[in-house]
């Protein structure tokens, strides 16, 4: 166990109830899109990117977004991860309408809620293993304290990079790389961890060991997680695959 999935009910429920409230917690979708619908261009230049797109992502569960190229897939991450606007539609996130949030109040809720991960892994190459993990708490503005120090300590075990966190990016294999970038994703437990493409970069070795522990972060810490990927192998270790074709949901 890396962590515990259901969080712990409050105030001396019973049994019964407290198992009430998980399922309640679990079955709230973590994120939804209603109707997002997004165009680039105009005129015969027109591409429909997203075509009335509804879809809901359960809480805890790893999901994998699949489909051809230019049937949507990024445009769809990009406009939950709330990265990119639709031109009509709503995205909630744990219970928020982003359209309801201007430019500063949208660059906070995604630096609160949403974790990514990408394929060239975007670590930055000066700090080491852990300092890169700690990175996103030092972008709040708060000083790093014992309990930060404790919640990067956790999530470096957790992903198998405990022992590599004085070193720097480039002293680190392709694998490790991309398992310190979840750590950092996953620093401040964020509603929804967004990966595109994590193993795109990867050997298949390296790439099964990272999609084991996103797994493992679904499963184990409860952990929303979207991912873009091309790869069968890699959605096979999604609970959810979602398949697209011509911006729709198919
Ligand atoms: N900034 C943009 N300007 C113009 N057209 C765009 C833009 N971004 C995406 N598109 C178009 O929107 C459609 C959907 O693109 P999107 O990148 O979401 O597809 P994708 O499924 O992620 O593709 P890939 O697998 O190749 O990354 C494509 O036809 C693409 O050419």
């Amino acid at each position: 166990m890396i962590g515990q999935r259901p969080p712990a009910p409050r105030g001396g429920l019973h049994s019964a109830e407290a198992a009430d409230v998980r399922k309640d917690v679990f079955q709230t979708p973590a994120a939804s899109a209603r109707a997002l619908t997004k165009t680039f261009g105009r005129g015969e230049a027109k591409v429909h990117a997203l075509r009335s797109v509804d879809l809901d992502l359960p809480r805890g569960r790893f999901t994998a977004i699949m489909g051809p190229s230019g049937s949507g897939k990024s445009t769809l991450m990009h406009c939950l991860a709330g990265l990119d606007q639709a031109d009509s539609g709503a995205v909630t996130i744990a219970g928020t309408d982003l359209g309801s949030l201007d430019d500063d109040e949208l660059t906070i809720f995604r630096r609160e809620h949403i974790g990514f991960v990408f394929q060239s892994f975007n670590l930055l190459p000066m700090l080491t293993a852990s300092q890169n993990i700690l990175l996103p708490f030092e972008l709040t503005g708060c000083r790093i304290d014992e309990a930060a120090r404790a919640r990067a300590a956790h999530l470096a075990e957790a992903l198998g990079v405990a022992n590599r966190l004085a070193h720097r990016p480039a002293e680190l294999s392709g694998g490790q790389q991309q398992r310190v970038a979840i750590a950092r994703a996953l620093l401040l437990s964020p509603d929804l961890l967004f990966a595109d493409e994590p193993t795109g970069n990867l050997d298949s070795a390296a790439a099964a060991g990272v999609l084991h522990h996103l797994r493992r972060t679904a499963h184990e810490l409860g952990q929303t997680v979207v991912m873009v990927t091309h790869d069968p192998v890699a959605a096979k270790y999604a609970d959810d695959v979602i398949i697209m074709q011509d911006a729709r949901i198919v």
